[in-house]
């Protein structure tokens, strides 16, 4: 019996209570499984979710409600019986309460550990699309039925160790239970239990099965239990450990996470396929997640399955601070953040890495028509509403960006939001990157004279961003009345401009050496005697012998630029805890998550001189984790 640690079975033929002494039995849980579980539990709590609780609920109730008749059934049938003087007495269906307490916290353990584990992955990349009749989707036929013939042949056998009633008895009963439902597991969802990363697959198998059989081995040396040598083969995995139970705790493992796979592969379709379910409730009933993982693969949408994995590979590897804060928001809502991403960095990285200005300016030009393709047939009503694009408009911006973008960035464009999305603030976003191309070597300080210019380009570079992305907020939880609606486009635009002015005072070196930019108003440079070139000259290889005094100045420069990032993250901070609630932590996130670069180098911590600021990973996660709990106080 795979739970007898907890509980202290002894099989009916060796029943003496004095094999199981009773000052260990009633505390197994608090010395073994409750530390866990509520170490996880202190872990996981800010990242926790409504569906997370559903999730756990779902799984816990089936747990049980597979584990109880069963393991009632051996009680019953006398296969297993237990010293009355190590329970507490009440029992459901004959099992002592501290045996269905076992299940249900064993089961909570792993699927906390499961969810951690799990949290940085957006699901909807591992789907994979079976096209019929093609060698790829064969492929994929042949290991489901693989998979499905493996544990087929494991539960004829289990069925013969069964019945010939001897020493593969337990072996052969464990099988018979626990492989239907992992043959049930598999064949819904094979493809996310061989595509996942390992880090959501084996390691939560792995860690709590080793952590159970280590547990059992102990128990078992203390003599809390023992297994009838009349039903158990007498194998040892390692001394103290009976090969069944080691058998048990895995396969119990590997239900709970197969479970919780199969759980997410159905919450991937619905949320990355919208062309087969155009809403989704934030809770899908059971029924609608077996539907969801009957979709015939076949009918996947590889375009945005594909887009989705550019723009992930994308943002994890451009930018940290976001990448950690898209973990933290959930469906479809994370899924736009993300294309939005990707959508604004391609189109930065167009113009930026162009050859020369005028490629700059023929991509700036192709991504204004495709916004006019995507957006021409909106339709101004006399009374001011507006019709969004139709489907002939999208039908023409879809072929221009399949002739005009290279494969990985058309895909993106294709999957950018814009019926969700307003246009001027895609429009203006491009103004800004048409600003960038105003800096040249003769004039380094581009368009940036004054702070009211600094301001300008802020606020259309990044300002946007933020209103954007307070836009699909808005959309995914619909509720926010107008005047609160403009009041968070506000605050969100200055905020945007805030992290723009952190970004311009970590990147001073970089924009200097590499592209020959100077993004500090002429203005302030005068106060510390400098001119664009002259600061632009301070961060070449030459200039290091006078390191001291232009150090000095650099710092005044990046410190102005910070005050200003500073007095504009505290002004429009609170605003955050004005968004819809299931938005307002992961703001929090990437906010936070951002100006801790600010605070890195406003500690001077690395980075205040010619390099890059970055935030130490650890520090990084305690941030994005500190937010999640609360707002940030200063
Ligand atoms: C969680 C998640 C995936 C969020 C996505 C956010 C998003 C769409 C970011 C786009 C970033 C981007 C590439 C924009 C292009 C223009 C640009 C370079 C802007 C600067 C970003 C810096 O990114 P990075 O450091 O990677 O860039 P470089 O390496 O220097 O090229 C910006 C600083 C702008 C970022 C601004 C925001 C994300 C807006 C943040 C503000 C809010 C979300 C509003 C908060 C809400 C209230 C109510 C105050």
């Amino acid at each position: 019996m795979g739970y007898d640690y907890a509980l202290v079975y002894v099989p009916a033929q060796q029943h003496d209570s004095s094999d199981a002494p009773a000052d260990h039995n009633p505390h197994s849980h608090l010395t073994y499984t409750l530390p866990p579980a509520c170490l996880l539990t202190l872990l996981y709590a800010p990242l926790c979710t409504k569906l997370d609780l559903y999730r756990i609920a779902f799984l816990t109730t089936i747990a049980v409600a597979a584990t109880v008749p069963w393991d009632s059934y051996l009680i019953r049938t006398h296969i297993w019986t237990y010293p009355p003087a190590v329970i507490l007495g009440p029992t459901l269906l004959a099992i002592p309460l501290e045996e269905v307490f076992f299940f249900v916290i064993q089961t909570y353990t792993t699927t906390l550990l499961y969810l951690l584990l799990a949290k940085p992955l957006l699901h909807g990349i591992y789907l994979v699309r079976e096209p019929r009749g093609t060698r790829e989707g064969k492929k994929w036929q042949y290991l489901k039925l693989g998979g499905q013939l493996a544990v087929a042949l494991a539960i004829k056998q289990a069925i013969t160790f069964v019945r010939a009633a001897g020493t593969r008895t337990y072996l052969g009963l464990i099988l018979v239970w626990a492989a239907p439902f992992l043959w049930l597991l598999w064949s819904l969802a094979y493809q996310f239990l061989l595509r996942l990363p390992l880090t959501s697959t084996f390691l939560p198998v792995a860690l709590p099965t080793l952590y159970l059989w280590v547990v059992d081995t102990v128990a078992l040396k203390r003599g809390t239990w023992v297994i009838s040598p009349a039903t158990k083969t007498g194998i040892v995995l390692w001394e103290g450990l009976e090969i069944e139970e080691a058998l048990f705790f895995l396969l119990t493992n590997c239900l709970i996470v197969f479970g919780l796979v199969a759980f997410d592969n159905a919450i991937a379709v619905l949320h990355t396929l919208p062309s087969h379910y155009p809403s989704v409730p934030a809770l899908p009933s059971p029924l609608l997640l077996v539907k969801a993982l009957l979709l015939p693969a076949s009918t996947y949408d590889d375009d945005r399955i594909l887009a989705l994995a550019q723009s992930v590979a994308r943002l994890k590897s451009k930018s940290r601070s976001f990448y950690l804060a898209s973990a933290t928001f959930q469906g479809r809502l994370r899924i736009d953040l993300i294309i939005l991403y990707s959508f604004c960095r391609v189109a930065d990285d167009l113009i930026d890495h162009s050859a020369d200005p005028a490629e700059a300016r023929a991509w700036l030009q192709k991504l204004k028509l495709f916004l006019d393709l995507s957006y021409g047939g909106d339709e101004v009503k006399p009374n001011g509403s507006v019709v969004k694009a139709t489907d002939r408009n999208q039908g023409q911006a879809t072929l221009f960006a399949v002739r005009a973008f290279p494969d990985d960035i058309m895909l993106t464009l294709l999957m950018l939001p814009t019926p969700i999305l307003d246009k001027e603030p895609l429009y203006e976003l491009l103004k800004g990157f048409e600003m960038d191309l105003l800096f040249t070597p003769s004039n380094p300080s581009g368009p940036i004279k004054s702070e009211a210019d600094l301001d300008l380009y802020g606020s259309r570079v990044a300002g946007t961003v933020a209103m954007l992305c307070i836009q699909l907020v808005m959309h995914h939880y619909p509720g926010t009345s107008a005047a609160d609606a403009q009041r968070l486009m506000q605050a969100g635009s200055e905020m945007g401009i805030a992290l723009q002015y952190t970004n311009i005072a970590r990147d001073l070196g970089v924009d200097a050496r590499e592209s020959g930019r100077c993004y500090v108003p002429s203005s302030w440079l005068k106060r510390e005697k400098l001119t664009p070139e002259s600061f632009i000259h301070g961060f070449t290889a030459r200039a290091r012998g006078d390191d001291g005094v232009f150090r000095k100045k650099l710092a005044a420069v990046r410190s102005r630029l910070l005050d200003r990032a500073f007095e504009r993250y505290e002004r429009n901070r609170e605003a955050i805890e004005a968004l819809p609630v299931e938005a307002r932590a992961p703001m929090r996130v990437a906010v936070e998550s951002y100006m801790q670069i600010a605070r890195e180098l406003r500690r001077g911590g690395g980075a205040a001189g010619r390099g890059r600021a970055t935030v130490p990973g650890w520090r990084r996660a305690w941030v994005g984790w500190r937010a999640l709990v609360g707002p940030v106080r200063s």
